[in-house]
């Protein structure tokens, strides 16, 4: 939450922002004054459903790690800042995997629940996605399925939760509201479409059971516009292969599966320069894109994803905007080199106004 100054201060700014670029500057200096009062009398305000659409498309633009901002313009927004109660909240989670999903044909969403108020913090979920596989400590001191979601994990088998102990098992959401204990809610297996993998050649893949779930939600930042605090805004977009293949599937702290796809491809893992890695990330991103095609379900390969986002610093300059941009996060975990965004340098900073902030 923003000091009451700094509030009105963002508030004013954001606003002058607002309607100056939707074109209603004459609407302006009523709703400043408008705005100012509540402030004043309260400490907090109210965005209007145009103000919010607006905040969470620009707060898309900002985002300067996001590859895939090309259409920041479609964001659909679900204003759900009525819904106060940890059940309300995973009904709205749960209908907006269904909308978001729409039979594969992802569509990029988000909703968005009560901002901090003085006095009354917001609700949170505590996944990191509204979608995340279980993480099981076992043993021999490994972990059956997604060591990222361990922690998580641990947490809701604490609260009484039970998982089937696969390596795919879907957690559920914890939700968090004030005034209330932590909600755990099981996701309906019908809100939750997946992916099988196999791959366009090796017969042997599909046999290693790997699955993804189709649609990537964040659920675990906050966002913040003209001063105001959302932290429960779950955002989803669809997948670029790449975080499935190089990173969720191949890091070592993850599903760690570079050794399995080299051995079953016959390459010696005996030395790093028969680059037997690389030949593996290869075969497994291909299998993502190759699986997710054939399943009917949006993805986007880091070439395409990568001139789309070049083709959108080119718009965003020929508005007249700077495009802030993060180097490192913005070229892909795999073939960096060959993609077009490797080759040139991005300003990072994004100049205030609406942002998504990890907690
Ligand atoms: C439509 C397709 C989209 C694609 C392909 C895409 C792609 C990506 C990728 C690959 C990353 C880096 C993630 C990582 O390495 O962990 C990223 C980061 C990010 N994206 Fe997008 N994105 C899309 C849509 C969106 C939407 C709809 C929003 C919000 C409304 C969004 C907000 C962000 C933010 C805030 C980050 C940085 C996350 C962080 O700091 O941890 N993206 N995006
Ligand atoms: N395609 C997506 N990927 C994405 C975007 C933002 C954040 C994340 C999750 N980032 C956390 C991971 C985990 C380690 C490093 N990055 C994924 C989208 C998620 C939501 C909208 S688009």
């Amino acid at each position: 939450l923003s000091s009451p100054e700094d509030l009105a201060e963002e508030a004013d700014q954001f606003l002058h922002e607002c309607y100056t670029e939707l074109g209603l500057a004459a609407e302006l200096p009523e709703r400043r004054r408008a705005v100012a009062a509540a402030i004043e009398a309260d400490g907090t305000y109210d965005h209007t459903f145009a103000e919010l659409e607006y905040g969470v498309r620009v707060a898309w633009r900002n985002s300067s790690r996001c590859i895939g901002r090309l259409y920041w313009r479609s964001l659909k927004l679900r204003d759900r800042r009525a819904a106060a109660t940890p059940v309300r909240i995973a009904a709205e989670c749960v209908s907006h995997l269904r909308a978001a999903t729409n039979g594969g044909r992802i569509r990029p969403t988000i909703t968005v629940f009560a901002p901090d108020r003085p006095g009354r913090p917001g609700p949170r979920i505590h996944n990191e996605q509204l979608i995340r596989y279980a993480g099981y400590h076992v043993e021999d001191g490994g972990v059956v399925g997604d060591p990222r979601n361990a922690a998580l994990t641990d947490a809701v088998r604490a609260l009484g939760w039970y998982g089937h102990g696969t390596a795919f098992d879907v957690l559920p959401l914890v939700i968090e509201a004030p005034g209330y204990r932590p909600y755990v809610h099981v996701l309906p297996r019908d809100c939750v479409l997946e992916v099988p993998l196999s791959h366009p050649r090796h017969a042997w893949f599909a046999e290693l059971g790997l699955r993804w779930h189709a649609v990537p939600a964040v659920s675990d930042m906050c966002l913040e516009i003209g001063g105001l605090h959302y932290p429960c805004a779950p955002f989803n977009g669809w997948y670029m292969g790449t975080e499935i293949g190089s990173r969720n599937l191949a890091d070592a702290g993850r599903y760690d599966l570079l050794p399995t796809v080299a051995a079953n491809l016959g390459l010696d893992t005996g030395s790093e320069r028969t680059l037997w890695r690389d030949r593996a990330l290869v075969e497994l991103n291909l299998a993502v894109l190759h699986s997710y095609e054939q399943a009917g379900v949006t993805i986007a390969d880091h070439h395409t994803e990568s001139q789309r986002f070049l083709k959108h610093v080119d718009k965003e300059e020929r508005a007249g905007r700077a495009c802030p941009a993060e180097w490192s996060w913005i070229v892909p975990p795999l073939s960096g080199g060959a993609t077009a965004v490797f080759h040139r340098y991005y300003d990072e900073d994004a100049g205030g106004g609406p942002n998504f902030v990890r907690h």
